[in-house]
């Protein structure tokens, strides 16, 4: 279980997080909310290493992670999906996914056939360049690399943001495929509304860098949660 506690995030002068509290379990989407700027990619890029933090915690199965870089957050078994995908443009499919070996012990360091069946379009892809690939490839690109490292938390930051509705449903059954395998805790940032509820078991509210709204009862607060996001 991830669970984050108190988290405060700065820009310099800037506070963008004031304590920030999330909780993601294993076998559940967690889908984290709120409109433009209220610091979700902040708490993303904290959890995941990619930003400091000045205060709070970050525990994955009891375990407090310290002040995690890039590096130890991904040893610790969380994968991070960056909002625009950060695919390598000139390096094929095949070699893009090898990029996610980079924090595995040198003996685990083979892409899994598995990868291919959830994602079956990479594997007509293997050779063809990042670069090359449309939107909706380099994203569910970026998910299978994310998935190579066996992570137990999976960070998804707006999958579904500028891509084609036909793809968009496939990333949805990626995300219930993994989800209903119950051993990886999803993290879903979206403003795709109903996307985020039609997949999420818990939903976090962001607001101004604070957590306005939560619930675990996704279909009986739907209005509420319509609320929350001002929408
Ligand atoms: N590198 C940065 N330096 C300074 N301010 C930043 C930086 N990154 C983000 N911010 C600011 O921090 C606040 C939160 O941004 P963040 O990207 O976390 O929000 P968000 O909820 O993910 O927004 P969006 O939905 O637009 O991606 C915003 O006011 C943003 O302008």
């Amino acid at each position: 279980m991830l669970d984050v506690n108190g988290l405060t995030l700065r820009y310099g002068q800037s506070q963008v997080l004031h304590g920030v509290d999330l909780v993601a379990r294993p076998g559940q989407v967690t889908a984290l909310m709120g409109v433009n700027g209220v610091g979700k990619t902040s708490l993303m890029k904290a959890i995941a290493g990619r930003h400091p933090f000045t205060e709070g915690r970050i525990k994955l199965d009891g375990r407090d992670l310290g002040h995690p870089n890039a590096v130890t957050a991904a040893r610790a078994g969380i994968a991070y999906v960056p909002q625009g995908r950060e695919v390598f443009p000139l390096l094929s499919v095949a070699e893009n996914l090898e990029t996610g070996f980079a924090c595995l012990p040198r003996g685990g360091r083979d892409v899994p056939d598995r990868i291919f069946e959830l994602f079956p379009v990479l594997a007509k892809m293997r050779h063809r360049r990042g670069g090359d690939l449309s939107g909706g490839q380099q994203q569910q690109l970026a998910i299978a690399r994310a998935l190579i490292a066996r992570p137990r938390v999976l960070l998804l930051d707006e999958p579904t943001e500028g891509i084609q509705p036909s793809i968009i449903k496939d990333i949805g059954r990626v995300i219930e495929v993994l989800r209903d395998e119950g051993e990886i805790a999803i993290v879903l940032v979206e403003q795709y509304f109903d996307f985020a509820l039609g997949l999420a078991d818990r939903v976090t509210v962001l607001q101004g860098g604070q957590v306005s709204f939560r619930t675990e009862d996704v279909a009986a607060d739907r209005d509420k949660l319509a609320e929350a996001m001002a929408l």
